[in-house]
């Protein structure tokens, strides 16, 4: 073929082996440079302040010492400063047969322990979080349904020259949720000392060296892997490498917050009191309870398969609330599309109608139900109907919905549209579309049985 560079050919099939195997994605890293004096407004792109650190010093007379990294080689009280920090670090140790081991020809370091200082520095803040939960989660376990990262605050590292190192191990898992690590290296002249993380039989190098460099041009740099890479610290060749190591945990991240949020209180949403006072109220869903609805406000991949398995989890705010409130008052809630909904008693007048509010006419009969479907489906190509609009037997069939009476609250909005079916109608064969909403739906009990559980 003309133009084909033929050496390429090896290259971009070794390339091509690489991204498929499963094991190509194992490690991350960046770098965030030091801003000093500079109005947030000022700042052109993503920048962090000095980092400060306060520990317990040993020398009892000086109490709480503090040091603000980069320190300024020039500056005597920041040397010396420095210098206070290395010493008051101790040993530091490493696992081995579930024992703590001190032996530095293994690990030549000094750590303090997270009891012991603390530091303004936030992984959070500066979004390193959420792009290792970006880059290391998807698809790394997939049996876990979870999309969150929680960083726990381990360990204080000092690798100091001449010769400090961590010859090559695998850390030890603290739990069954921890799913990696996070080294990040404070600003701190040093040379040498390169992380190299190893996996499968690949290897990456962060060299976080930078004592060529000014002192104005000072970062702070961070690499993320999996807790199953092996990796290794270089020597140290001069100055001071000064990490924080965090341990990577699996959270529930954005989920059910109903069954997954310890840290919010339900009954704090402004939500709670009214759905309270509802359920509490004999007059709201008296005869028999029975399913009420409410459509989602806003937009959801819901007509494809994989946005509708990702649900109730992605549920975003309004919806998230109304969702985990009613869970909270121990009723069944489904998030469910919707291809028709009847025109009920409860239905706003003034909710933006659109097709999806049209009463459902099977044959000659209107039918005073909502066709509601199986969650996790994609778009469906229907049956085929009599004339514009008319939904036949074979099309419920091929959407495999169900006829369900539904008081709705609250109706759709165009915000909340998918388009969810395609099928054919009349004898000139044309082609109609339906589209779906979101809704949730609760079984409400009678007002009785409610009284009863109250
Ligand atoms: O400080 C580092 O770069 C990594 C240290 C390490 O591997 C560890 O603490 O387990
Ligand atoms: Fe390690």
């Amino acid at each position: 073929m003309s133009g084909e560079q033929p050496h390429l050919r090896p290259i971009a099939k070794e390339l091509g082996d690489f991204i498929v195997q499963t094991a190509s994605n194992y490690a991350c890293g960046g770098a965030i440079p030091i801003h000093r004096n500079v109005e947030a407004k000022e700042r052109t792109s993503l920048s962090a302040p000095p980092v400060v650190l306060r520990w317990d010093s040993l020398d009892l007379s000086s109490g709480v010492a503090k040091i603000t990294l980069p320190v300024d080689p020039s500056n005597p009280d920041d040397v010396s400063t420095l210098e206070k920090l290395i010493r008051d670090c101790q040993p530091a140790s490493f696992g081995m047969n579930g024992k703590e081991v001190l032996d530095d020809t293994y690990r030549k370091a000094t750590k303090m322990d997270r009891s012991n200082f603390s530091t303004d520095f936030c992984p959070y803040e500066l979004g390193i979080i959420d792009t290792i939960a970006q880059i290391l989660l998807p698809g790394s376990k997939e049996n876990i349904h979870t999309n969150g990262v929680k960083a726990e605050l381990y360990k204080l590292n000092v690798y100091a020259a001449p010769s400090g190192f961590f010859k090559a191990h695998v850390d030890t898992p603290r739990s069954e949720q921890q799913f990696g690590s996070l080294v990040v290296s404070l600003p701190c002249r040093h040379e040498g000392g390169q992380l190299a993380v190893r996996h499968a039989g690949h290897s990456t190098t962060f060299d976080w060296g930078n004592a060529s460099q000014q002192n104005d041009e000072a970062c702070i740099q961070w690499a993320a892997f999996y807790s199953d890479c092996e990796h290794e610290v270089l020597e140290v060749t001069s100055g001071h490498r000064i990490t924080l190591t965090y341990n990577l945990y699996y959270a529930p991240g954005r989920g059910d917050l109903a069954d997954n949020s310890p840290a919010m209180d339900v009954k704090s949403l402004p939500l709670y009191a009214k759905v309270d006072e509802a359920l509490k109220d004999p007059s709201f869903m008296t005869k028999g309870g029975g399913l009420v609805g409410l459509y989602c406000q806003h937009a959801y991949a819901h007509a494809t398969t994989e946005g509708a398995k990702a649900l109730p989890s992605a549920l975003k705010g309004i919806d998230m609330a109304i969702y985990s409130v009613f869970r909270s008052f121990g009723l069944d809630v489904q998030a469910m599309t919707v291809l028709r909904h009847d025109i009920s008693e409860y239905c706003n007048d003034d909710d933006d109608v659109n097709e999806i509010t049209e009463p459902i006419q099977i044959g000659d009969e209107v039918v005073n139900k909502s066709f509601i479907g199986n969650k996790d489906k994609g778009v469906v190509l229907g049956g085929y109907g009599a004339a514009e609009g008319d939904l036949p037997m074979e099309t419920i069939d091929s959407w495999q919905g169900d006829l369900k009476h539904v008081a709705w609250i609250r109706g759709p909005s165009d915000v909340n549209k998918n388009f969810g079916m395609a099928y054919m109608y009349g004898n000139q064969h044309e082609v109609d579309f339906m589209y779906t909403s979101l809704a949730l739906i609760m079984d409400v009990p009678p007002a009785a049985e409610r009284q009863q559980n109250a």
